[in-house]
């Protein structure tokens, strides 16, 4: 049966509840497999993948299988500690939603449930990605192979967007996300008393110096037109006000539309730290990891029949949004397989990843009913 409006409520509710972060999914699997198992059977097969336990695939047999279309959603949660004040909170110390890929499976599993009860003209392949935050769950699960014998002709994600109104499909003609790169530092130097610094060598005064020089990639290195950013957020060093710090660690993440530009940003950041190190005496050890996060670049031809369907429905509210420095690793999935990555309004006062934010449910019929109407009219035009 098409999952009712109450009963994808209640799916959501529990999923809000038990977030799990990525590749720790166990609880998230099976409770997806049970609704999944609980939708008519007659066109669907089920796939676990041995290297990827968390992850489901699930093939809905069209009536001709000479095509495929793909459905991406991510399940993992973060670690932030919820502050949103709903009834139903996270039951996960420390954990939760705050993404909203409790939203993105609701909203799979009501497409899925429509799709199990009205046969699709062409395959479609339904994707339940662990660790989109972490790990490049989308790259391992491409890798993995466990796709090869499902590979999608295209795919379609949809992230939630708390700008936008409730169920408002957004989307761009281009790229939609940047790349991301995260930055991992440590700065190793000479710890002693805070009355003799020429005795020590100073990592408070080394990583400040990092962090200085780095606000220097986007505004000097980076073409204004295309543009940039370098985030430092988190640093910690020393124990105490009045022992020299022998040790400073920083992390953060480099974002770029293109991946020339990302590349290029990653070379600056590394010769930063390594002139650091020089200039202070002391050693770095800098991690560069990118993974699968590309820049999420939405492919021209879909994307373009993807729009001129959303806006010509009188029943979906379309607006065509700008690229943003949110990173994702779909972008991984779309460097490989041609497809269009799109917003789902869910209106919330507070950004993704903060501890308040709450989605908007009226956001979850209009982003199933646009999504479905738009797979019934791609059937026609793939
Ligand atoms: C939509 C969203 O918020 N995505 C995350 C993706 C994380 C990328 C990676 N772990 C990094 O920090 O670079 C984001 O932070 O944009």
């Amino acid at each position: 049966m098409t999952l009712s409006n109450n009963q994808l409520l209640e799916i959501y509710r529990h999923l809000h509840q038990y977030p799990e972060l990525g590749l720790e999914e166990f609880k998230t699997h099976d409770f997806l497999n049970t609704v999944i198992g609980q939708m008519p059977q007659d066109f669907l097969t089920v796939k676990t993948v041995t290297q990827l336990p968390t992850a489901i695939l699930v093939k809905v047999a069209g009536r001709d299988h000479s095509k495929r279309i793909g459905y991406r959603t991510d399940i993992d949660a973060l670690p932030v500690t919820e502050e949103t004040g709903l009834s139903f909170k996270s039951k996960h110390e420390g954990i939760s939603h705050a993404c909203g890929h409790d939203i993105h499976m609701t909203v799979a599993l009501g497409v899925l449930s429509y799709f199990a009860d009205h046969q699709p003209q062409y395959d479609l392949i339904f994707i339940f990605q662990p660790s989109e935050e972490n790990h490049s769950g989308g790259m391992q699960l491409y890798q993995s192979g466990a796709l090869d014998e499902w590979m999608p002709d295209e795919i379609y994600a949809l992230h939630d967007n708390p700008q936008l109104p409730a169920g408002a499909i957004g989307c761009l003609n281009g790229t939609l996300f940047a790349g991301t790169c995260e930055i991992h530092a440590d700065f190793y130097g000479k710890s002693g008393h805070a009355a003799y610094p020429h005795n020590a060598n100073d990592m408070v005064v080394a990583a400040s110096a990092f962090v200085m020089q780095i606000q220097s990639v986007v505004s000097r290195s980076v073409d204004p037109i295309q543009g940039g950013v370098v985030t430092l957020g988190h640093l910690t060093a020393g124990d105490t006000g009045n022992v020299i710090a022998g040790h400073a660690h920083i992390d953060g993440t480099i974002r770029a539309l293109t991946q020339d530009n990302n590349r290029l940003m990653q070379q600056r950041v590394r010769s930063i730290a390594e002139g650091v190190a020089l200039t202070y005496g002391c050693q770095v050890d800098l991690t560069l990891h990118q993974g699968g996060y590309l820049p999420v670049e939405n492919n021209p031809a879909i994307t373009a029949d993807f729009i001129d369907y959303m806006s010509h429905q009188t029943d979906v509210n379309f607006i065509e949004t700008k690229p943003a420095m949110t990173g994702e690793d779909f972008g991984y999935l779309i460097s490989k397989i041609p497809g269009t990555m799109f917003w789902l309004g869910v209106d919330s006062p507070y950004s993704l990843h903060s501890e308040k934010m709450a989605p908007n449910t009226a956001a979850i019929e209009p982003g199933i009913r646009a999504i479905t109407g738009y797979f019934e009219h791609r059937f026609n035009t793939i």
